[in-house]
């Protein structure tokens, strides 16, 4: 193994082999691992796994400047949700947000059985929430990405891969920050949309391998999350607790909510 995945289920760095996480086959790089040994004590604890440079020439360099690109698009998301919310001040967000706690995740799902997905007995993500403030998602054509709807618990709609468009999903802090104006919707990733036919050329059986890339915006360690006062009311009054960061991700890790 070249870049292992750290002991332990919450710490996510480097290469986790399927069933690991009872998800699949990813790996896991985190910002610059310089300014995370530098900035907080936490991310001297998680520092990142690498693959050594001359297994994947460039991978290393080309993957953190992915990490940063992606974190210029989500501070406009992030400056646009802002004014959606009604707040005046549309960097409000950005304070909380340095980007050294975004999480990027290159995700492969191998090919599976399509009878054994279909029916449930194996998953390839299953339902969840995410936990930070917003994840943009690259996926490939395939589909299978499915959101719950959230004025129908249990029914899943299809989020269709759209060419050259990401998906925005709202994490569970936002939901908190905007107490539930923004909902941290569920969702999972199940049999693919394109029929067999259309898959790569492999066993009809099986289904094609699929291949997404969420990029998790989390705020830093130690910022509060608290109910905006623009999203409560006499009629709406904050239905959540102050919670920094740390404190909502540990509780989560453990499998709880807050
Ligand atoms: O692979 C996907 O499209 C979904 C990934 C996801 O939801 C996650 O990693 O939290
Ligand atoms: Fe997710």
């Amino acid at each position: 193994m070249l870049a292992p995945h750290p002991p332990g289920p919450s710490v996510h760095r480097g290469y986790s082999w399927p069933g690991l996480e009872k998800v699949s086959q990813t790996i896991y790089a985190d910002g610059e691992e310089d300014k995370q040994a530098a900035s907080s004590e936490d991310f001297a604890q998680q520092p990142n796994v690498w693959l050594p440079e001359d297994v994947l020439p460039g991978f290393r360099e080309f993957t953190t400047r992915f990490y940063w690109r992606c974190f210029d698009a989500a501070k406009e998301l992030l400056r646009a949700l802002a004014l959606g919310i009604g707040l005046d001040d549309e960097d409000f967000f950005l304070r909380f947000h340095s980007g050294v706690n975004n999480q990027l995740r290159l995700l492969h799902y191998p090919p599976v059985e399509r009878e054994r997905l279909a029916r449930n007995e194996i998953a390839r993500m299953p339902a969840h929430s995410d936990w930070g403030t917003i994840t943009i998602l690259f996926q490939d054509a395939g589909g299978g990405l499915q959101v719950e709807d959230p004025n129908q618990q249990g029914h899943f709609v299809d989020a269709t891969p759209i060419a050259n468009a990401l998906v925005m999903n709202v994490g569970d802090l936002l939901m908190r920050w905007s107490n539930d104006y923004l909902k941290s919707t569920l969702h999972r990733v199940t049999l693919p949309t394109l029929a067999p036919s259309q898959d790569s050329g492999g066993e009809p059986s099986m289904t094609a391998p699929r291949y997404s890339i969420p990029y998790f915006v989390s705020p830093d360690p130690t910022a509060v999350i608290e109910c905006l006062s623009a999203c409560t009311d006499a009629q709406n009054p904050p239905r959540y607790p102050p919670v920094t960061q740390e404190e909502y991700r540990k509780v989560r890790a453990r499998g709880q909510y807050l």
